[in-house]
């Protein structure tokens, strides 16, 4: 602070009645200071009773401690590292100015003549005298103070003379209070600009430095004004209500300054929170998308893992198919240069007759049955190979084209006979799946099964088979059946009730699909078989539906494997038959409507099997679909259907899809479903058919590559006559296809 050694207040601080200690904190002051203006207000003298508010504080003991606190306001400023170069004068402090004058009010007080100016009772209450001033005031205006209600008349020249003095000084305050003002406005200004600043960290320290700043400005100004209106009313011939009305609204100004410092730093804080949110949420958004991505190439490498194995496989079966073809070539001309005849089972080629048009054609069959009913306009076919189906249907008329039409009154032998070479070609070694499709009711399982006294494809296709392989036992034929319920594999030759099974994906670089638990059993003869088949048909889940009072509510595959005991030159390729009857694609609505507007439990259960085949069979026509555009992924996991016919749609097998349509005019939407599905279905290539590999001797009990469908030991054949019973290792893991190396 200004170190005067005149200084009145520090005279006043080493005053004994004094109550100013050095260390005496600003706001204790501050605290005194508001307390003396309350008690000077007080017109009637002291206030009897209560201590430190009784006493009544002169003029000039108000001065000294407006003095101290300035001073000390002063001091904290240059404390805080901006000490004023006095040497300037536009850069010495207001509030040291203000200080100043002051100081030279209270020396003129204290002075003769302001002691006779001013009333005695405003001087000091406890009647100390101040000490004998240091001197006259320094300054030309040191004013000389009338007293209050003191009359024109008495001292004239005299009070004229203060009251020029008062007018200047308060001229010289009102100025300083503009001075304020204008720094005021100076800071708002500043902190508009800090608004718009970058650095959140280099403005809160400035905002808080500016609300400190503003603090003690406010302070400031509250004295002065309360100073103003206690002692001015009595000196100044201004009108003293504007200039309080004046203070009061920089008072306003001021918690203006401050509201908007406050709210900035509520605006930064929040900008900052909301900042970081954001970046946060970025973050996590491209966390997210990183790991779908993530999961997505992991799902891709697995599918690329598969197609490589699979085309590795493929690659190699070929290859030694034609090595095969070719030795067998090259004997037969061989043979025929030197003369000689070739042996019988040599004359015929390594790939057998009917296997050679499945070989070269390699793609999926699709034959059409129409089922016998009343004849329609709307649905006619050219029966025959090569045949089609035109419907009409809403107005217009669209013509299928397919491999196979049979017309309605065709036998099941006729159907049988196109479907009898690629049944027969198990025995060679070829991977063979006809599978039913059509709409519920359209005799998919009476063409797959047929009644007793006229069997379907079934039947005659193991009829067939074994009497193909004859009774020398040079096969071992091994069957397994399942189906699929609600999504759900349900083991149809299991020792107890069907019980679910788990579809798996098999160990990488193996492919293919693993069914644990499984049973499987070797047949011995015709008999046994069409035991078993009549036990898993009765397994399968069967109930009435509104059009069709015997459907079938689930897929069912029945799978044999042929494979030769006892080949001329070792262990035989293994040959893999699939008869899938899917259960039918009627329209969700039209099979469960009944049964939900009825609204018993039967009937929502009809409605979601309805809606799970339906689904399932739009699986398959995804797969389909995938397969004829030759995409890299197929997705055969969409759904347990076509992750079991999975190894039936893979390179190499042979699909044959009979569908049966009906002709019926309410039928018509359905029919052309199914034929646009079946035309579809056409143009799919699986890849030329091949026969299995004949397992390498010595290697332990492994899976065809060709048939992924994997498992372990076969049970015991059960004697002829006697139902099935499961072996000791029924249970624990079984296949649809087992191994080539169990024991017979
Ligand atoms: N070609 C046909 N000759 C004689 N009867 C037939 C023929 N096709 C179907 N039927 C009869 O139609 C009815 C329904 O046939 P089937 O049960 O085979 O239909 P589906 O398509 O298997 O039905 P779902 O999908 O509900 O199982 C049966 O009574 C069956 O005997």
């Amino acid at each position: 602070g200004p170190a005067d050694p005149g200084d009145p207040a520090q005279r006043a601080r080493s005053k004994p009645g004094g109550r100013r200690r050095p260390d005496q904190p600003t706001a204790e002051l501050w605290t005194e200071l508001t307390g003396l203006v309350g008690c000077s207000e007080s017109e009637d003298g002291p206030v009897g009773g209560a201590e430190g508010h009784a006493t009544e504080v002169s003029l000039e003991e108000a001065l000294v401690r407006l003095a101290e606190f300035l001073s000390a306001q002063l001091g904290a400023e240059e404390s805080c590292g901006n000490p004023p170069d006095v040497t300037k004068p536009g850069d010495v402090p207001l509030l040291l100015t203000v200080t100043g004058q002051l100081l030279a009010l209270l020396a003129w007080i204290r002075s003769p003549r302001g002691r006779q100016a001013l009333p005695q009772g405003t001087q000091s209450a406890s009647g100390v005298q101040p000490s004998t001033p240091a001197g006259p005031p320094s300054q030309e205006e040191s004013p000389s103070l009338s007293p209050r209600g003191e009359t024109q008349g008495q001292q004239s020249p005299q009070l004229e003379e203060d009251q020029r003095a008062w007018q200047r000084l308060e001229q010289l305050i009102l100025g300083q209070l503009e001075e304020l003002k204008q720094q005021l406005e100076l800071q708002e200004e500043e902190l508009g600009r800090l608004r718009l600043g970058v650095g959140a960290t280099d403005s809160e320290k400035r905002v808080q430095h500016l609300t400190l700043e503003n603090e003690a400005l406010k302070q400031s100004l509250s004295l002065t004004r309360d100073l103003l209106l206690h002692w001015g009313p009595g000196l100044s011939t201004r009108a003293p209500q504007d200039e309080a009305e004046a203070l009061v609204e920089l008072q306003g100004r001021l918690q203006e300054a401050q509201d908007t410092t406050e709210a900035l730093r509520v605006q930064l804080q929040q900008e900052t929170e909301q900042n970081c949110r954001r970046e946060l949420q970025q973050m996590h958004g491209q966390l997210a998308g990183l790991r779908a991505r993530m999961a997505s190439l992991r799902q891709g490498c697995g599918d690329l893992r598969g197609l490589v194995s699979t085309f590795t496989q493929s690659c190699q079966g070929s290859l030694s198919e034609a090595q095969g073809q070719v030795s067998w070539a090259l004997g037969a001309l061989s043979a025929r240069g030197a003369g000689t005849q070739l042996p019988e089972e040599q004359q015929r080629t390594p790939t057998g007759c009917p296997g050679r048009l499945l070989e070269l054609k390699g793609n999926i069959r699709v034959l059409c049955r129409l089922r016998p009913g009343t004849p329609s306009s709307l649905v006619c076919s050219e029966p025959g190979p090569g045949g089609s189906v035109t419907t009409c249907y809403r107005g217009r008329q669209h013509r299928f084209h397919l491999d196979w039409v049979f017309p309605p009154d065709a036998s099941q032998e006729e159907v049988f006979r196109e479907l009898e070479p690629a049944v027969l070609s198990c025995l060679r070694g070829y991977s063979v799946c006809i599978f039913t499709y059509g709409q519920t009711g359209t005799g998919k399982t009476y063409s797959m099964e047929g009644p007793p006294e006229d069997p379907g494809i079934a039947p005659r296709a193991l009829q067939s088979l074994f009497r193909e392989m004859g009774t020398g036992g040079q096969h071992r034929v091994t069957l397994s059946m399942v189906e699929i319920y609600n999504e759900a594999v349900r083991d149809l030759l299991a020792p107890g009730p069907p019980e679910r099974l788990a579809v798996r994906q098999g160990p990488a670089g193996q492919g293919g699909i693993q069914v644990a638990g499984l049973t499987y059993w070797d047949v011995p003869n015709l008999e046994t078989l069409h035991q078993m088949l009549s036990l898993g048909r009765s397994n399968r889940a069967t109930a009435a539906t509104a059009m069709n009072q015997h459907s079938s509510r689930s897929h069912a595959m029945v799978t044999l494997t042929l494979r030769a005991a006892f080949p001329p030159r070792g262990p035989g390729p293994a040959g893999t038959l699939h008869l899938v009857d899917l259960a039918g694609s009627e329209r969700a609505w039209k099979a469960g409507a009944a049964g939900t507007a009825r609204g018993d439990s039967d009937g929502a259960q009809r409605l979601r099997e309805a809606r799970t085949i339906n689904r399932s069979l739009l699986a398959l026509g995804g797969v389909m679909a995938a397969l004829r555009a030759r995409r890299p992924h197929v997705p055969f996991r969409d759904s347990q259907l076509t992750r079991l016919l999975q190894p039936a749609l893979g390179p190499g097998a042979t699909a044959v899809l009979l569908l049966q349509i009906s002709t019926r005019p309410e039928d018509l939407g359905e029919t052309v479903c199914s034929l646009k599905f079946a035309e579809r279905v056409g143009q799919v290539e699986l890849g030329p058919a091949r026969r299995r590999r004949a397992p390498r001797s010595g290697t332990p009990s492994s899976l065809s590559t060709d048939t992924p469908l994997t498992g372990t030991p076969c049970t015991p054949t059960p004697p002829p006559g006697s139902p099935p019973s499961p072996g000791p290792d029924s249970g624990s893991s079984s296949a649809l296809v087992p191994p080539e190396d169990l024991p017979s």
